[in-house]
C-alpha cells in the first residue's frame, strides 16, 4: 500500500487528524478540527507546504468537520482511515477491521471510557458515510496492555465482577508507550530491556515497559486511575464516592464529572489545566499552583516508583506528551525524586531539550539508568497498525 493512510483521532469537541504516506520522511498533513458542535467551530491545519491554516466552521457537527477535513487534503485520496479507539475491553489484542461486529463491540465497552469510546464511534460513523469505498481499522489504546499478567490487571474484588462483568485494569495510551518504548530501544545501547515511561499530556500514564510488552500500567477499567492529569483526579481513595454520597448528598454523575472534568490541575490550582500556566502561576507565588505541580510530580514519581516491581532490571526512564516533552521542570522534579534509582540527569540537556527533540539527557559517561525524552507519535503508530491490519486483506 503505497497511498497516505487518514488518521482520525475523534474526541467528543475535538478531531485530530494525520494524513501519513507509507514513506516515513513523506511530509504529513495534520490538523485538529476543536469546538465542535459550537458557533467557534473551526478548524486549525498544516498543509504540505509546512504552512498553517485556519478555517471557521460555524456549528459544525463531526460530519461535516470530517468532509472539512478531506477538502483539505490537497487531493491526495487515502486507501485506508485508521481510527484511534480508546477502550477495546479484552477482546482486541490488535487493530482490527471494522465491521458490523467490530463495532458492536466497540459500542459494548463505551460505558467503561464514556469521555472517549462514544466520540470515537462518532468519527467511526461519519467517516463510513463519506468513504464507504475505504477500508476502515480500528486502533486501541488498550491493545498494547493486554500482555499484563492477571496479577497487575486484576482487583481485589469479587471473582463474579471480573468473570461476568469484565472488571479488571485495562490500560490506555497503548499506542504512545509502545512507541516511545521501541524507539528508545532502537535509540539506546541497551536495547529492548526494562523501560519505565511516562505520557504526560492532558490524560497521564505510566508504563512498564519489558521486551516490547507491557506488564503494567497506571490506568486501569477507566482513563480515570493513576496520575493527577489535566482535569482527572487520577488515583483516590475508593471509599470517597459512598462518603460524598452520604455526606454531601452528591449522586454518582456529579461524583464522576467532578474527578473527571474539575479535578486535576484545574481542581488543585483553582486556575487552569494547562500545565504552562500551572508553572507560570507557581514561579509568580501562586500557592495553588505551586500545590498543583508538587502534586503532579510526586504522584509521577510515586507511580514510576511502584512499576519499577514489574521489571527484572531497570534500563531507564521515558518522558513523553506534550508535558513530559516540553516541561524541563516536570522531568527535573520527578527524576529528583527518585534518587535512589541511579538517575544522573544533566541538567544543561534537560533544558535544551524541548520542542519536539529526542535524546538521552543524561550526565556524561553516566553508566546507571538513563533519562529519555521521545516525542510520541500515535498517530503515526496508529498508520503503520492500519497497515499492518490489512496487509493480509490486501
Ligand atoms: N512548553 C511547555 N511546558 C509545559 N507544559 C507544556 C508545554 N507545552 C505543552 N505543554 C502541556 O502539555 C499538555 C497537553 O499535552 P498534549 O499531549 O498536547 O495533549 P493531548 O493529550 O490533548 O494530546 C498541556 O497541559 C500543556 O500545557
Ligand atoms: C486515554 C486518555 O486519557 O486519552 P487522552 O490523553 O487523549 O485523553
Ligand atoms: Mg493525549
Amino acid at each position: 500500500m503505497t497511498a497516505p493512510v487518514l488518521v482520525i483521532n475523534c474526541g467528543s469537541s475535538s478531531i485530530k487528524y494525520a494524513l501519513i504516506d507509507a514513506d516515513p520522511e513523506a511530509p504529513r498533513l495534520s490538523g485538529l478540527a476543536e469546538r465542535i458542535g459550537t458557533p467557534e467551530a473551526q478548524l486549525k491545519g498544516k498543509n504540505s507546504a509546512g504552512e498553517s491554516f485556519t478555517l471557521a466552521l460555524p456549528d459544525a457537527e463531526h460530519t461535516q468537520a470530517l468532509k472539512a477535513i478531506l477538502d483539505s487534503l490537497e487531493g491526495r485520496l487515502p486507501c485506508a482511515i485508521g481510527h484511534r479507539i480508546v477502550h477495546g475491553g479484552e477482546r482486541f489484542t490488535e487493530a482490527a477491521l471494522i465491521d458490523e461486529s467490530v463495532l458492536e463491540a466497540i459500542e459494548r465497552t463505551a460505558a467503561l471510557a464514556p469521555l472517549h469510546n462514544p466520540a470515537n464511534l462518532a468519527g467511526i460513523a461519519a467517516t463510513r458515510k463519506l468513504f464507504p469505498q475505504l477500508p476502515q481499522v480500528a486502533v486501541f489504546d488498550t491493545a498494547f496492555h493486554q500482555t499484563l499478567p492477571p496479577h497487575a490487571y486484576r482487583y481485589a474484588l469479587p471473582q463474579a465482577l471480573y468473570a461476568q462483568h469484565g472488571i479488571r485494569r485495562y490500560g490506555f495510551h497503548g499506542t504512545s508507550h509502545a512507541y516511545v518504548s521501541q524507539r528508545t530501544a532502537h535509540l539506546s545501547a541497551r536495547g529492548a530491556g526494562g523501560w519505565l515511561t511516562a505520557h504526560l499530556g492532558n490524560g497521564c500514564s505510566t508504563c512498564a515497559v519489558w521486551n516490547d510488552q507491557s506488564q503494567d500500567t497506571s490506568m486501569g477499567l477507566t482513563p480515570l486511575e493513576g496520575l493527577v492529569m489535566g482535569t482527572r483526579s487520577g488515583d483516590v481513595d475508593p471509599g470517597l464516592h459512598a462518603h460524598l454520597n452520604r455526606q454531601l448528598g452528591w449522586s454518582l454523575d456529579k461524583i464522576d464529572a467532578v474527578l473527571n472534568k474539575e479535578s486535576g490541575l484545574l481542581g488543585l490550582s483553582g486556575l487552569t489545566n494547562d500545565m504552562r500556566e500551572v508553572e507560570e502561576q507557581a514561579e509568580a507565588g501562586h500557592e495553588g499552583a505551586q500545590l498543583a505541580l508538587d502534586v503532579f510530580c510526586y504522584r509521577i514519581a510515586k507511580s514510576l516508583a511502584a512499576l519499577s516491581c514489574a521489571l527484572p532490571q531497570l534500563d531507564g526512564v521515558i518522558f513523553t506528551g506534550g508535558i513530559g516533552e516540553n516541561s524541563p521542570i516536570v522531568r527535573r522534579r520527578v527524576i529528583a525524586l527518585l534518587p535512589h534509582f541511579g538517575f544522573a540527569l544533566d541538567p544543561a540537556a534537560n533544558e535544551a531539550t524541548i520542542r519536539g527533540r529526542e535524546g538521552k539527557l543524561d550526565a556524561p559517561d553516566h553508566a546507571g539508568p538513563e533519562v529519555w525524552v521521545i516525542p510520541t507519535d500515535e498517530e503515526g503508530r496508529i498508520a503503520d497498525e492500519t497497515r499492518h491490519c490489512l496487509e493480509p486483506h490486501q
